[in-house]
């Protein structure tokens, strides 16, 4: 069964002894986002770091997909304090730092999310939708309950780093991001190779230790099964820019009879 609305992600993972499966959001289209809450997938991940989304084109979207069975994340382009500021405000509950190479930078978000005494989130709630304008009763008192932060590991720093970066007090989950740490290796694009998934496997691991949840990003149904298998939490095993783009292409070369397999002219194309 999806997961309930209303609890965050933290509480979705506590809830539900299997991995949850879940897709990426990247056309920046409520309509599209709706769609895919209610595909019956677990989750959603709303991408702003490599999709062109801005404040308003996540608010509409998280107004579209409110109320469907399905947990939502958000992901800024960068570890940002007022950046993620202005995400907690617009009502985002979940969040994905991009980047976090250290535990001092899983500090600083963890400090983003949280207000004085505990961290530097500004107080806006009067005007801000994730307080429902106020009318959350002790918003103030309880926004951490309404908030959990999952920090991207993807780089060979923050894998090395990993231990000291789930011993972040704040810090809900680890998210491991294969294409860039397989970057960060001097392994662009090779996201399946041995070292890469042998990184990926040693933080779920890590996060095992640890006792705290470990999701990876895995479009191959192989690969995807084999990090659940290696106990990973979280899974997001497809995109909807990626889904559209193979699935117009399969129309093209079902029914265009002059189609060519790749009209650029290049290689077969990476699949995540
Ligand atoms: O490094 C990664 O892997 C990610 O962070 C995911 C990427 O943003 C993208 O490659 C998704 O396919």
């Amino acid at each position: 069964m999806p997961v309930r609305v209303g609890d965050t992600f933290r509480d979705a993972l506590a809830a539900v002894d299997r991995p949850l499966a879940g897709m990426w959001v990247c056309s920046g289209s409520p309509l599209v986002a709706e769609i895919c809450a209610g595909s019956g997938l677990d989750w959603l991940l709303i991408d702003a770091e490599h999709s062109p989304n801005g404040l308003e084109s996540i608010l509409a979207q998280l107004q579209a997909v409110k109320g469907y069975p399905v947990q939502v994340m958000v992901r800024p382009p960068v570890n940002d304090t007022v950046l993620i500021k202005q995400y907690l405000d617009l009502g985002v509950q979940n969040l994905l730092i991009p980047m976090v190479n250290s535990a001092a930078e899983a500090e600083a978000a963890v400090a983003a999310v949280r207000y004085p005494p505990h961290g530097v989130r500004g107080v806006g709630s009067a005007l801000a939708r994730a307080s429902r304008w106020n009318r959350i009763p002790d918003y103030l008192a309880r926004a951490s309950e309404t908030i959990s932060l999952t920090v991207q590991i993807e780089t060979e720093a923050a894998a090395a780093a990993v231990e000291e970066i789930l011993a972040v007090d704040g810090v809900d989950a680890i998210f491991l991001g294969p294409s860039d740490l397989a970057a960060s290796m001097g392994l662009l694009g090779q996201q399946e190779h041995p070292q890469v998934r042998a990184a990926v496997e040693h933080c779920l691991a890590a996060a095992q230790v640890a006792g705290k949840p470990a999701g990876v990003n895995a479009f191959n149904e192989a690969t995807a099964r084999a990090y659940m298998e290696a106990r990973a939490s979280f899974v997001l095993v497809g995109a909807d820019v990626a889904m559209l783009a193979r699935g117009s292409e399969q129309l093209a070369a079902t029914f265009v009879p002059e189609h060519e397999e790749t009209p650029d002219g290049g290689g077969p194309r990476a699949s995540y």
